[in-house]
């Protein structure tokens, strides 16, 4: 049943909530058109006493930041805003730690908050920061990338880079609610629309067959901004999201699913220094294919099953192959070996793969051994690859 939030999106009886049901930590996602002028309220409405300092980036600022301000002014919450530089480069502990310390300067107390108003990489970093400061504040999720909104703003994975790979210094921090407004999405450049669109088929990928057919039949749709689409493609994403996590919070077992791509996908992300070479929605499109490949070649899923999901990644516009990555100069298997040895799901030293049986289907594994990993790795790099 829609929970209505506000009048626009009460004459279209098309706004959302899913529920993150995690015990003493339980949770909204708030979803529709038109959540961010009503965000002070909501806020104030959900989450009691306590004042707001807003994290954003300089891209998100210049179109979206006035109006949370002025609706956290309205209901007497707003503390400060800092905004910091657009990127990957900015989940870094060079730029943590000046957050960390502007959030202390604008006297944030425990019991306020740091709003995240951002994509993934403003959600990951000041939600970290919220989980430190004071040793943790409160934190809320204004995600306003397609890729935040389907993926990163739930969950309460937070963290940084290092050189040594992704997201490897972080914290587990739940938000406290989630409000994604749709609308925020008209300002979002067309290749980070796509880039956020693999995390969309991702779910699909792993466990809903139905759903990735429906994104075949619908992706368009979602790129030329219609509103029931993108609903769609949201609410099932957060919905099948949410579950995952309440039944594992931690990543002890089926969490892991969500990695998929990812362990291909951060290794090249890493290897290209976290810059705009590979955005991460495009390292997860070249690690799930990579994925469903290892899968065909492993005997483990349909022939075909590979080219299916490369074709249709392919036609949303996203990089497929890593000789898709622009720049010419290629990884060698070693290094990629070497930085997929850091991957978090590492366990005893062996390499953790998330493989499927089909679409829809995915496991983890670790009966993958190096060296298979290492040839299938050299079939895969270079320009005919
Ligand atoms: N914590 C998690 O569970 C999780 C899940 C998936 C990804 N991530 C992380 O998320 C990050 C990627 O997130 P992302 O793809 O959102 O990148 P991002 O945060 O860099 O945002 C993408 C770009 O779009 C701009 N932008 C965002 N919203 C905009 C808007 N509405 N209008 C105009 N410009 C806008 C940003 O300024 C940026 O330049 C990666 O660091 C990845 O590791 C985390
Ligand atoms: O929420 C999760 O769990 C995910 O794996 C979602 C991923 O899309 C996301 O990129 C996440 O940050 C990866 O987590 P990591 O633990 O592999 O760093
Ligand atoms: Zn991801």
């Amino acid at each position: 049943m829609p929970t209505v939030v506000n009048s626009l999106a009460a004459t279209q009886n098309v706004s959302r909530t899913v529920s993150v049901a995690l015990p003493g930590r339980a949770y909204d996602i708030l979803l529709g058109p038109g959540q961010l002028g009503q965000g002070g309220r909501l806020i104030a409405g959900r989450l009691g006493k306590g004042r707001c300092g807003i994290v954003t980036d300089a891209n998100v600022a210049a179109y979206h930041l006035g109006e949370l301000e002025a609706s956290l002014k309205a209901e007497g919450r707003w503390k400060g805003s800092i905004v910091l530089p657009a990127g990957e480069a900015s989940k870094s502990f060079s730029q943590l730690a000046p957050l960390c310390e502007q959030l202390l300067e604008m006297e944030l107390e425990r019991g306020d908050m740091v709003v995240a108003l951002g994509g993934g990489v403003i959600g990951d970093l000041a939600g970290f920061a919220a989980s430190i400061l004071r040793r943790g504040v409160r934190f809320v999720q204004v995600p306003t990338s397609l890729l935040a909104q389907v993926d990163s703003s739930v969950g309460g994975k937070t963290g940084i880079n290092t050189p040594q790979g992704k997201n490897l210094i972080g914290t587990f921090h739940q938000p406290s609610l989630v409000i994604i407004d749709t609308d925020v999405l008209e300002t979002l450049p067309d290749r980070e629309l796509r880039a956020g669109y693999a995390e969309v088929a991702k779910y699909g990928l792993l466990g809903n067959a139905d759903f990735f057919d429906w994104l075949e039949a619908n992706a368009s749709k979602l790129f030329d901004g219609d509103l029931p689409a993108r609903l769609h493609a949201i609410e099932t994403s957060v919905a099948m999201k949410a579950r995952i996590v309440i039944a594992d919070e931690r990543e002890a077992g089926e969490r892991a699913l969500l990695n998929l791509g990812h362990t291909f996908g951060h290794a090249l992300e890493a290897w290209t220094g976290y810059s705009d070479r590979l955005l991460h929605g495009e390292g997860v499109s070249i690690g799930m294919c990579l994925a469903f490949r290892l899968s065909e070649k492993l005997k483990l899923c349909a022939p075909g099953t590979a080219a299916r999901v490369t074709a249709h990644l392919a036609a949303a516009g996203l990089p497929t192959r890593i000789s898709d990555i622009p720049g010419g100069e290629m990884p060698t298997p070693a290094r990629l070996l070497q930085l997929m040895e850091q991957d978090k799901k590492v366990q005893d030293g062996l390499l953790t793969f998330v493989l499927v049986r089909g679409i829809g289907q995915a496991f983890v594994t670790r009966d993958v051994g190096r060296d298979d990993v290492a040839a299938f790795l050299d079939e895969n790099i270079g320009a005919q690859a």
